[in-house]
């Protein structure tokens, strides 16, 4: 099992955000859909130890609480956080030498991939926002981690990055990694989730695949808007705008 994660509970101070959540990530793409505010980011954030939680979290059988994990995953935050004043060339040089990384030509695949070549050498205050994730995503990627934790990773990103991105998620998958990511975008999920956990309101209402949503012939949009009881409160909104 790549990612186990039990009975998680993230609160901020008395607000529950994650209620006694559980779920596994083995080598597959793991995708979590749920409304603003549904726990989505509060969870991704808990698996990298960046918020106290309660519950159990291992990654490759070892506590997410132990340093050495940090050396088997890669994240990309919902808000890229980069520093500003350096540019793509200069922090993909620091963070490659801090991880030990010496042979950049995988690397420089991937910024020729994401059209990145003509940004090397501008400050990463002066990027566009979707640039600025590109940058992002290949920091995540340096170390060739084994699990991939991506917080609306297609967010900014254009036609071609997000193709490019739904190949590296796949070829990561190929090659026994696993991936798990949030993301508000249904068509992403139904084409490339292998599973789908929808949160709402800190608990996960449902797990299921994109294939059982095939097989009962249902759109994943109908299945998320049903179980989270979305669907009676769009029906009031728009006839309220009739
Ligand atoms: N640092 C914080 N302090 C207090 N409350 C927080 C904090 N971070 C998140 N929350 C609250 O916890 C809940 C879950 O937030 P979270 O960001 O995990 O949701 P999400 O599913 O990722 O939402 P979105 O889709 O809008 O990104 C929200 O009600 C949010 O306001």
């Amino acid at each position: 099992m790549l990612l186990n994660v039990r009975n998680l509970t993230v609160k901020y101070g008395s607000f529950i955000a994650v209620n006694s959540l559980s779920f596994s990530v083995n080598s597959e793409v793991y995708c979590l859909l749920g409304p603003n505010g549904a726990g989505k980011s509060s969870t991704l954030k808990a698996i990298m130890n960046m918020v106290p939680f309660e519950g159990e979290i291992e990654i490759l059988g070892i506590s997410n609480k132990d340093k050495i994990v940090k050396n088997y995953v890669g994240y990309v935050p919902e808000q890229p956080a980069l520093y500003e004043y350096m540019t793509p060339a200069e922090i993909i040089s620091f963070v490659s030498s801090l991880r030990g990384i010496k042979d950049l030509n995988r690397i420089n695949a991937l910024i020729r991939a994401f059209s990145l070549d003509m940004f090397m050498n501008t400050p990463i205050a002066s990027l566009s926002m979707g640039n600025k994730q590109k940058v992002s995503i290949l920091l995540s990627l340096i170390h060739e981690p084994k699990l991939l934790i991506l917080d609306e990773p297609f967010n900014a990103l254009d036609v071609l990055s997000v193709k490019v991105l739904k190949e590296l998620i796949q070829n990561h998958i190929k090659n026994g990694g696993g991936v798990l990511f949030s993301t508000h975008i249904m068509e992403v999920a139904e084409k490339i989730c292998t599973r789908i956990g929808i949160m709402n309101r800190g608990i996960m209402v449902m797990e299921t695949s994109s294939d059982n949503i095939r097989e009962a012939g249902r759109s994943l949009e109908d299945v998320f808007l049903s179980v989270t009881g979305l669907d009676e409160e769009i029906k009031d909104i728009l006839k309220g705008l009739e």
